[in-house]
C-alpha cells in the first residue's frame, strides 16, 4: 500500500478512469483534474475529482497548492486523429500548450515525476513494423504532431532539471473493465472497435472501412489493439518505476502484433453473433497504413506482464460495455 498523492489529469476519461481505479485499488491517494469535456464524473471510482481546465492556469495552480503531489499522470487531451485534421489549432492548444501549463505547475511546485500519455501516432507511417522506440518519429497528422511537441517539452525540461518521466506511447486502446464498472462512455468516439460494437447493437446502421487499398495483406489498415486493463497496469508499473528512482524512458505500449480493419470487424461479428452491414469507403485523411509496436522494451524496463493479449478478450469486454451503456 502507498499513501503518495497522485495527480491524474483527464482521470474522468476512458483510459484515465481505468488507471484511477487501479491506483485506488493499489492504495494511492488520487486527485483527478478534468474538465469533463469527454470524461464523466461517475467514471472516477476513487479519490477526489477537481473539475477544471488545464487552460485555466490559476485553477491548476490552486489544485497544486492545495495538495502535495508526488507524481503527475497526464492523460487530458483531445484524442481523435480525424478530428485533429479538421481542428488542428484546437489540438495544438489542448495537447501542446496545455501540457506546457502543466509542466510550469510541476516546476513551480517542485513535482519531479510525470507519466505522459503519448501515442503511436508520433511514428506516422513507419518504414518498418514492429516499430521500436528508437525509430525517429515522423507524425502525419496534427494529433500526432501535437503529442510529439509535448514529448519534446517534457524531454527538454527533464534534461534541464531533476525532472524524470515515463512517456508511454499507446497503440490502439480498446476494451473495458472486465467487471463492467467503467468503460468508454464517450458516444462521439470514432474508434473502430467501439463503432463496430455499436453497429452490432443496432445503434448505427453499418460500419465503413476507411480504405481497402493500403499496402497491407488484405488492403485495410493494421493496428496493434491493446486492452485498456493492460494499459492501465503499465501506468502503475511506470509509477512504481519512477518512485524507485528509475531514469526517464520512452516506451511503446502495445502487444507487438497487428490486426487489420477487416479482422477487427470480423471479431466483433463473431463475439456479438450479428452480421451487421459493412461498406468499403475512401481512406480517412491522416490515417497510416500499418502500425504495430515493438514491445520488448516496456516488458524489460517496467517488468510489464499483459494479461489480456487476445483480440477476442478485448472485443468481448468492449461489446459487453456497449450493451451496458444502452441500459444506463
Ligand atoms: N484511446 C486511444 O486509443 C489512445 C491511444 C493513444 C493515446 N491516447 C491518449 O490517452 C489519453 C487518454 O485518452 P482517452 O482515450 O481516455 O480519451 P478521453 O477523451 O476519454 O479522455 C480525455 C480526458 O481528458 C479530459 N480533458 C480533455 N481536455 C482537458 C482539459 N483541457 N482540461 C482538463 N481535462 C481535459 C476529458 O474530459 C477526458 O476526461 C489522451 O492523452 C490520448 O491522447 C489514447
Ligand atoms: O469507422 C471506422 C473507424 C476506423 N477505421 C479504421 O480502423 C483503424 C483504427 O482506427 P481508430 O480506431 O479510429 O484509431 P486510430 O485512428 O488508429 O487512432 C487511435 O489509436 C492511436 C494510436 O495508434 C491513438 O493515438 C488515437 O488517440 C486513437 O484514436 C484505422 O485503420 C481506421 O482507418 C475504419 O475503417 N472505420
Amino acid at each position: 500500500m502507498s499513501t503518495q498523492k497522485i495527480l491524474v489529469t483527464g482521470g474522468a476519461g476512458y483510459i484515465g478512469s481505468h488507471v484511477v481505479r487501479q491506483l485506488g485499488e493499489a492504495g494511492y491517494e488520487v486527485v483527478v483534474y478534468d474538465n469533463c469535456s469527454t470524461g464523466v464524473p461517475s467514471a472516477v471510482l476513487y479519490g477526489e475529482l477537481a473539475i477544471g481546465d488545464l487552460a485555466d492556469i490559476e485553477s491548476l495552480y490552486r489544485t497544486f497548492a492545495q495538495n502535495q503531489f508526488d507524481t503527475v499522470l497526464h492523460f487530458a487531451a483531445s484524442t481523435l486523429v480525424p478530428d485533429s485534421v479538421v481542428r488542428p489549432l484546437d489540438y495544438y492548444t489542448n495537447n501542446s500548450r496545455n501540457t506546457l501549463n502543466l509542466l510550469r505547475c510541476c516546476q513551480a511546485f517542485g513535482v519531479n515525476q510525470l507519466v505522459f500519455s503519448s501515442t503511436a501516432a508520433v511514428y506516422g507511417n513507419p518504414q518498418e513494423n514492429p516499430v521500436s522506440e528508437s525509430t525517429t518519429p515522423l507524425p502525419i497528422n496534427p494529433y500526432g504532431r501535437s503529442k510529439l511537441m509535448s514529448e519534446w517539452m517534457i524531454r527538454d525540461y527533464g534534461l534541464a532539471s531533476g525532472f524524470r518521466y515515463v512517456i508511454l506511447r499507446y497503440f490502439n486502446v480498446a476494451g473495458a473493465d472486465p467487471q463492467m464498472r467503467i468503460g468508454q462512455y464517450n458516444s462521439k468516439a470514432t474508434h473502430l472497435i467501439k463503432v463496430s460494437c455499436e453497429a452490432a447493437l443496432g445503434l448505427r446502421s453499418s460500419v465503413s472501412i476507411f480504405g481497402s487499398d493500403f499496402p497491407t495483406p488484405d488492403g485495410t489498415g493494421i493496428r496493434d489493439y491493446i486492452h485498456v486493463e493492460d494499459l492501465a497496469a503499465a501506468h502503475i508499473d511506470a509509477l512504481r518505476y519512477l518512485q524507485a528512482g528509475g531514469k526517464s524512458e520512452v516506451l511503446n505500449c502495445g502487444y507487438g502484433r497487428g490486426y487489420s480493419v477487416r479482422e477487427a470487424i470480423a471479431m466483433v461479428k463473431e463475439v456479438s453473433g450479428v452480421d451487421f452491414p459493412v461498406f468499403e469507403g475512401e481512406r480517412r485523411v491522416g490515417d497510416p497504413a500499418w502500425v504495430v509496436a515493438a514491445s520488448e522494451r516496456i516488458r524489460k524496463v517496467l517488468g510489464w506482464h499483459p494479461r489480456y493479449d487476445n483480440l477476442k478478450a478485448i472485443v468481448e469486454t468492449a461489446f459487453e460495455w456497449e450493451k451496458k451503456l444502452c441500459k444506463l
